[in-house]
């Protein structure tokens, strides 16, 4: 049974359809700018991708949380630069509330975390560890001329309380979970470690001042996009570096090695070097180190890192992040807490992950499918189609009824074969005078003999059908 793709191009397809114009209308048959609709035939794969995150989230143990997609712009006031918060989805509302679509949701999540905290008088420990997912829309304002998209839904996973590196090692794993669940491989896909402290020793040694830190990292985290001297000149005009510290730093970036990268940052065996091999050691022992490789050039670009950070990449190098994360162990003392919280997370959207499905050929074929059409024979009949469609769905079974009397059964048959009808159930005057519903397998193998394709059956056995 085909989809419902027919000519229109699904979304997903990403090739902009020529905008309809609906005539003399004032407005365009499509979304806004950057926005998408999910036909059936695009929310299946959408809904399988989800079904794919929630089974990993569920056998990790983490339970789902949501939270509003309008914000307070506050949430996300964090001065570092970044893209995420520069480009919000922000407005004021009616009463004149600075308001955002959501940009990302680790800050809501902070934010419902700190609730807890404050229902228990500013304790939490009785309720830490918390591991929570969501899959939020996240939004932001792009300018249009980029073309790029302006929302995407991003799987969520944080870890809330494990100050250990267990965290990202359980995180991690989750991440690799998911990416075997849909036929990913390490072959594929490779996850680049790195952590801010160790390179907060590199910042520290080079003489740049811990306020300075976060913007050091989201300016360093341009290097793939802007380049080493970009990043240099940025590092000297707006943190103020020399250059000489600035080239030292994105040099740095460039140590192959963990044991190099330490030593150029001068700690040696330091914690946070121990910390990471730590974490090389778990995932021998999980059973995904294939996957990991050190990188000293990961930094992520969001402010609010301070240790681990991550990234998945595809190997063949055509596709930007599939997904990020890392520690933040700061973000709740910024909102308030009273002492420190540690979390670990990751974000996944949905965007990369669906081409790097299209480029392995492993997106799945989800066909339309409903288990029974039930279909009248004439227009006395369609009331005792509907009483036999009752009986099947309360035997379990799916039915679309059709909509009208199959006086042409060819017509029936042809509904049927479009909807992925398994069965079909005619009601006739004949075979209903007895008691009886007729059912055509659909599937049956072409060699199956006519009586088999073909039964009658008694109403009262319908739900044994
Ligand atoms: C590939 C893609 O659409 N990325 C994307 C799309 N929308 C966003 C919206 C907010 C934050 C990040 C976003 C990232």
């Amino acid at each position: 049974a085909a989809g419902s793709s027919g000519t229109r191009r699904s979304a997903a397809s990403d090739v902009a359809a020529p905008a309809a114009e609906v005539k003399g209308s004032a407005f365009t048959l499509d979304p806004p700018s950057g926005t998408r609709d999910f036909f059936p035939e695009d929310m299946r794969q959408q809904r399988w991708l989800f079904d794919r995150f929630r089974e990993v989230a569920a056998s990790y143990g983490f339970q789902e949380y949501d939270a509003p997609v309008l914000e307070h712009e506050e949430l996300y006031k964090r001065k570092a630069g970044e893209e995420i918060t520069e480009q919000m989805y922000n407005f004021r509302d009616k009463e004149g509330a600075a308001v955002t679509l959501r940009p990302e949701m680790t800050p809501s999540l902070a934010r419902m975390v700190l609730q807890l905290m404050r229902a228990e008088t500013g304790e939490i420990a009785a309720q830490l560890p918390l591991k929570w997912f969501a899959i939020p829309q996240c939004w932001r304002f792009e300018t249009t001329q980029r073309g790029r998209r302006r929302e995407h839904y991003q799987w969520n996973m944080d870890i809330v309380g494990v100050a250990g590196i267990t965290a990202e090692a359980e995180l991690l794993s989750a991440v690799v979970s998911f990416f075997e669940s849909v036929g990913i491989t390490s072959k594929d896909v490779g996850i680049k470690i790195n952590s801010r402290k160790v390179l907060g020793a590199v910042l520290n040694n080079a003489g740049v001042p811990a306020e300075r830190f976060a913007e050091t990292c989201v300016i360093i985290d341009k290097l793939d996009k802007i380049g080493a001297a970009a990043v240099q000149k940025e590092l000297t005009e707006k943190v103020g570096l020399s250059a000489d510290v600035a080239q030292k730093i994105v040099a740095a970036t460039g140590a192959k090695t963990l044991d190099e990268f330490a030593e150029l940052a001068g700690v040696g065996e330091s914690d946070e070097v121990k910390e990471l091999r730590k974490l090389f050691e778990l995932a021998e022992d999980y059973g995904y180190a294939d996957w990991l490789q050190f990188d000293a050039s990961v930094v992520r670009g969001l402010a609010y890192y301070t240790g681990v950070v991550f990234e998945a990449f595809d190997k063949a190098g055509v596709l930007r992040a599939i997904c990020g994360g890392g520690r933040y162990d700061k973000l709740l003392e910024l909102y308030g807490s009273k002492k420190e919280v540690p979390c670990v997370g990751f974000g996944f959207g949905d965007c990369v992950i669906v081409e790097l499905l299209r480029e392995r050929g492993v997106q799945p074929q989800l066909p339309v499918t409903v288990d029974f059409v039930v279909a009248a024979y004439n227009n006395d009949m369609l009331g005792k189609a509907m009483s036999v469609a009752r009986r099947l769905r309360k035997a379990g079974k799916s039915v679309d009824v059709y909509p009208e009397a199959a006086k042409k059964v060819k017509k029936a048959f042809k509904y049927a074969d479009k909807v992925g009808a398994r069965k079909m159930a005619f009601v006739a005057p004949d075979e209903w005078e007895n008691g009886l519903v007729s059912i055509k397998d659909l599937r049956c193998p072409p060699e199956t003999p006519a009586d088999k394709k073909q039964v009658n059956v008694p109403l009262a056995e319908l739900d044994k059908v």
